[in-house]
């Protein structure tokens, strides 16, 4: 399952080879490497045209999303929020790769597979984190505010939350249950930053996605009315189509889009 984080970590060291790069992720290509991703020929692309195409969409889209949060996390710094939660945080270097204010916590939240996995490739390549970094192993499945609680999270000052590429792999009552969740960890003056699959993706990319893949593995969507979901847990939230995003930083889909684009696979939000 963690497999995917792996995936994800091999897109970002390919965009950090580009001359025109929306991010940097030197630890990226380590993960690659150490997970068999790196070089990054293997895995080839798959001869079938439509799997290729699919294969290239999910790579951009992981590009763009990175860029995103990458935003959101500097904007919330700099309305002087200083915890950070990464969801689901597999390979995510942030805690590595970005500038963070003077007392900025981070926690990482995964399960211990990926988590030592990751310790032990940062181990090798002597990465030093440029803020207070913190893992906590714990299913997202089970009590994990605890968890968080126990290894220092505090929920009387705000948090910025990210949730990325993790919320398409829940069944939609886990998507509720993890939100009530947050929310409640959540003072006023929180940020959170999601990711969700848009609508239709599970139909276009799942249906003949081979076993394994990361698309075989998805199960829910973002809702009708995103902003609205969110308001009813207390967020003032903004919603992004990636095609929207990918135009504002210069990076374009030059194709047309193949049907009506609902807002919605990319989620910010502010706690009222
Ligand atoms: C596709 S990866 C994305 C990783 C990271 N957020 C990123 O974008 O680089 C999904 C991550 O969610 C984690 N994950 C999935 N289900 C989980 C659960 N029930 N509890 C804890 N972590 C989970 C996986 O271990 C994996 O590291």
């Amino acid at each position: 399952m963690w497999a995917t984080a792996v995936g994800v970590a091999r897109v970002r060291a390919l965009e950090t080879e580009r001359e025109n790069a929306l991010f940097r992720d030197p630890l990226a290509q380590a993960f690659a490497t150490a997970g068999g991703l790196w070089p990054s020929s293997s895995p080839p692309l798959p001869d079938d045209e439509a799997a290729r195409r699919r294969r290239l969409a999910v790579a951009f889209s992981i590009v763009i999303r990175t860029k995103f949060l990458d935003d959101l996390l500097q904007q919330a710094s700099a309305s002087g929020v200083r915890q950070v939660v990464l969801l689901g945080a597999g390979m995510d270097s942030r805690a590595f790769r970005m500038d963070w204010p003077e007392g900025t916590r981070l926690f990482e939240v995964d399960t211990a597979a990926p988590l030592d996995f990751k310790a032990s490739v940062l181990r090798q390549e002597r990465a030093v984190a440029r803020c207070e970094r913190i893992t906590v192993a714990v299913d997202l499945r089970e009590d994990w505010p605890a968890a968080l609680a126990a290894a220092g999270h505090d929920p009387t000052v705000p948090t910025v939350w990210i949730a990325e590429g993790l919320l398409i792999y829940l069944p939609e009552d886990a998507v509720e249950l993890l939100l009530a969740r947050i929310s409640a960890q959540s003072v006023t003056g929180s940020w959170m930053g999601l990711t969700l699959g848009s609508r239709g993706v599970i139909e276009r990319f799942g249906a003949d996605a081979g076993t394994g893949t990361a698309a075989s593995m998805w199960v829910s969507e973002t809702p009708d009315d995103p902003v609205g979901w969110l308001a009813g847990h207390g967020w003032e939230a903004d919603s992004h189509t990636l095609r929207e995003r990918a135009a504002a930083y210069d990076r374009p889909i030059s194709t047309p889009p193949q049907r009506e684009e609902r807002p919605g696979g990319l989620i910010s939000a502010v706690r009222r």
